[in-house]
């Protein structure tokens, strides 16, 4: 059981030690804010537990976090099980993601795409449709960033193989993005 917390927390303190790291979580802050600003919102998904992540960071943006403040508009790719499971009988599973960020992606918006191995392919796809649309692109990753880490414009790799350990890390992640720019937005209006 000790072992499960220590691994935890030492990929936590490695995090906390990585100054590109959070200097591109720094990063990811100000392009979502920047985004907020221009009327963009934010588009999420992921697979199994990243899929309850980006339903969970959705929440806190649409609802709130811990200020009161407008709410701030947030799309989970993965919450219509409608849509998703014909697009997947149609199209195929690995374009469940993709095919949304066609129909609903702006130029203003942001997709942020979660996979703790980098390398699931229907996000993958989301993303790359995401920058032939002209938005930004965030992969919230884990291993070597796998192929997402290669084509997202800010990849925050957790430097953990372990898939369980990666989205501790990832929720933690989000909860510190969804502060940051909560607390600036709350500023603006
Ligand atoms: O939550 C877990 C394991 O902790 C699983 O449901 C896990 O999310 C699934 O196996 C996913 O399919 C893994 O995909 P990915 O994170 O590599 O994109
Ligand atoms: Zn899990």
């Amino acid at each position: 059981m000790k072992k499960g917390f220590e691994e935890s927390i030492n990929i936590k303190n490695k995090i906390l030690n990585d100054q590109e790291l959070c200097g591109i979580i720094q990063e990811v802050c100000l392009t979502i804010i920047e985004s907020y600003k221009n009327g963009g919102k934010i588009i999420l998904c992921g697979n199994g537990g990243s899929a309850s992540d980006a339903l969970h960071i959705a929440g806190e943006l649409i609802g709130r976090f811990q200020m009161e403040r407008k709410s701030l508009p947030a799309i989970v790719l993965n919450a219509d099980i409608a849509t998703m499971t014909a697009i997947a009988n149609d199209y195929g599973y690995e374009n469940v993601f993709s095919r949304q960020v066609e129909g609903l992606m702006a130029g203003e918006d942001i997709l942020i795409g979660i996979s703790t191995s980098g390398n699931s392919d229907n996000v993958y796809r989301a993303i790359i449709k995401a920058k032939e649309i002209g938005g930004r692109t965030i992969g919230l990753l884990g291993g070597n960033g796998g192929k997402i880490g290669g084509v997202a414009d800010f990849s925050i790799i957790v430097p953990s193989d372990v898939t369980a350990r990666v989205q501790e890390s990832h929720i933690t992640i989000g909860h510190i993005i969804c502060e940051i720019v909560e607390s600036v937005i709350s500023e603006l209006c």
